[in-house]
């Protein structure tokens, strides 16, 4: 009966239970079977008059984005399935309150807004031998495939914070669910509370998580490989992937990893792979080709540096040679562009791409004069510095190039290096332009909007994980990853059309996301990574990974 779920619950506790609770749609039967009768309203609804009114309740909520963000968690801990409908329903309107800008506020403010726990709480002072049972606790009697956590130290671009850092993974998890179907009963949300340099929370009587600085050094390291182990011996094949760790760990944990399990880094890989897929949409409107390109990457850490990678990869692929690929990056950071000579000041990841001191340094102080100098046709912002691509820089991009791509890519909103309205009036409506967070469309000199694309790794990484788990895959290759960023930009609405947006609208993402698993599993199968002997050959792939993806429906409870 594969529509049907066992149920050992019955009355109030099935009311309280998310995952089986139907509220208001419990038919009379179902009420007459579990002991429902008087516990609810009369009148049996079906999911879209509940959807409805649960719409309207979110409506009544419109004054405050953090509110309306409070109201869905509510209703997540209440109505999984209709949690997931509603969003589902209306995912162009909510994935901004789920997700960033708004649970970048509602992670700021994790402790004083805290009513109720989601995810499982790691803590560097356990003991490391009960991490593996704290784990299995958290997951109840599920089989857990994909792990989501954060150490919570470079949260969006809003820095350290600590505990709250959990946040980000119970909302990449959401994402998971409602992008790409994954079932939210296989994912689990980790929070690794290493402390936290953030003297705010420090200070704060309400803090919840750990009151000392960031543990670092060895005793991080073993920490993380504690979690790993324990994961792995836990949930034999799981995917685990890695959110909005700090500069120093990031690539480091990544690299410590990345040939063991399936693994993966959302900062540096996903943006890596999305940026890709929108440089590679606007290539196509500018017609000038990624190897001939150059690019300036302003904020030179995690996301900037993950970029870069999977530009340079996608060039080799092009038949470029490495050397050449890397010398048409300009990675520039607070220090202005990185030359070779600060090569105590540069991370490991931005090593690579430091330029020839003798390149002459005098001529570019600002980041215009530096776009005056080295005339890239690629400008990509992943500072955190608001406002930083002004109007001299927008204004010289266009006098460069006839098609300049310029990618604000900071989060949340209000650390967005340039609004798209004015790098659209800077530029008189020249510029390929796509973003971190959404915006509204912009409307040019003919009256004509031009869709803002959101350029966010929301639209790939839940791609990544189908395709993960469905291939159970050894690892995560780069020629995976750059399957990943082909397959999005095929989906580019611009080719046909280009004031539609270089990326596809998120409310296509789900569909997006199939595409872009079904591109992963073919390479993965290629390159004899994947350890799953069922996936179907050719074109039947898709209906295959359709097949094993969740909706959210109510199903018949029979007891158990
Ligand atoms: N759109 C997306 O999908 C996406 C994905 C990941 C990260 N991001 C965003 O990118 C930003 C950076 O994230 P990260 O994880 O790389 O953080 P990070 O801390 O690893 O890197 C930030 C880098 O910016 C540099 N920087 C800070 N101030 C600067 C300034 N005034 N001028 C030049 N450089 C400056 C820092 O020195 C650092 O190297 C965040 O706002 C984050 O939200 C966006
Ligand atoms: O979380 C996001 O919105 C994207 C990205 O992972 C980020 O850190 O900004
Ligand atoms: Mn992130």
């Amino acid at each position: 009966m594969p529509d049907c779920v066992k149920c050992s619950v019955v009355g109030a506790d099935l009311l309280n239970n998310a995952r089986l609770n139907k509220g208001t749609a419990f038919t009379n039967e179902e009420r007459s079977e579990f002991g429902l009768h008087g516990l609810l309203p009369s009148n049996v609804q079906t999911i879209d008059q509940q959807i409805e009114r649960a719409y309207d309740q979110f409506k009544q909520e419109s004054k405050s984005a953090l509110r309306q963000n409070a109201f869905l968690n509510g209703l997540h801990f209440q109505n999984e399935v209709l949690f997931y409908k509603l969003l589902e329903t209306h995912i162009t309107e909510m994935l901004p309150i789920i997700y960033t800008p708004t649970e970048g506020k509602a992670i700021e403010l994790y402790s004083k807004i805290f009513q109720r726990p989601e995810g499982c709480f790691l803590s560097i002072d356990q003991p490391l031998d009960t991490l593996e049972e704290t784990m299995k606790r958290c997951a109840k009697q599920d089989h857990i495939t994909y792990i989501v956590c954060s150490d919570g130290e470079e949260i969006l671009g809003i820095g350290d914070q600590g505990v709250g850092g959990i946040s980000i993974s119970t909302a990449k998890s959401n994402l998971l669910v409602l992008c790409a179907g994954l079932h939210p009963h296989k994912i689990l949300s980790v929070g690794l509370d290493c402390g936290t340099n953030n003297q705010d929370l420090l200070n704060d009587n309400t803090y919840l998580g750990l009151k000392k600085k960031r543990v670092r050094g060895k005793q991080y390291d073993e920490f993380i490989k504690a979690f790993v182990n324990s994961a792995k011996n836990a949930f034999p094949n799981v995917t685990i992937h890695f959110e909005d760790f700090g500069i120093s760990n990031a690539r480091r944990v990544l690299n410590e990893y990345r040939e063991e399990l399936c693994c993966f880094n959302d900062d540096i890989q996903g943006t890596g792979a999305v940026t890709l897929a929108a440089i590679l949409a606007a290539l196509h409107i500018s017609k000038c080709k990624l190897k001939d390109s150059k690019i300036v990457i302003f904020g030179a850490g995690t996301a900037g540096t993950g970029i870069a990678d999977a530009i340079v990869d996608a060039m080799i692929h092009d038949q470029s040679s490495k050397q050449d690929a890397i010398s048409r990056i300009w990675l520039v950071d607070k220090q202005g562009v990185l030359y070779d000579d600060m090569s105590d000041d540069l991370t490991p990841a931005q090593k690579p791409y430091a330029r020839d001191a003798s390149e002459g340094k005098d001529d570019m102080k600002s980041l215009s004069d530096v776009i005056k100098k080295i005339k890239p046709n690629i400008l990509i912002g992943c500072s955190t510095k608001k406002d930083s691509f002004d109007q001299n820089v927008c204004e010289q991009m266009a006098e460069n190039h006839e098609r300049p791509i310029i990618l604000p890519l900071s989060n949340p909103t209000k650390l967005c290096e340039a609004e798209p309205k004015d790098v659209m009036k800077w530029t008189k409506g020249k510029a390929l332009v796509a973003t971190g967070s959404p915006y509204p469309p912009v409307e040019n000199n003919d009256d004509n909007k031009i869709v803002i694309s959101e350029c966010n790794n929301a639209l790939v990484y839940p791609g990544i994980a189908l395709a993960c788990i469905l291939s159970k895959s050894s690892k995560l290759s780069n020629k995976m990853l750059y399957a990943a960023a082909v397959a999005l930009a095929e989906l580019s609405p611009a080719k046909e059309d280009e004031s539609k947006g270089l990326l596809p609208d998120v409310e296509h993402v789900r569909s997006v996301s199939t595409h872009v698993a079904v591109a992963i599993i073919k390479q993965s199968v290629e390159e004899g990574l994947s350890k799953n002997e069922n996936i179907p050959k050719g074109e039947d792939i898709k209906e295959w990974v359709e097949k094993n993806q969740w909706s959210p429906e109510y199903k018949k409870l029979v007891k158990e």
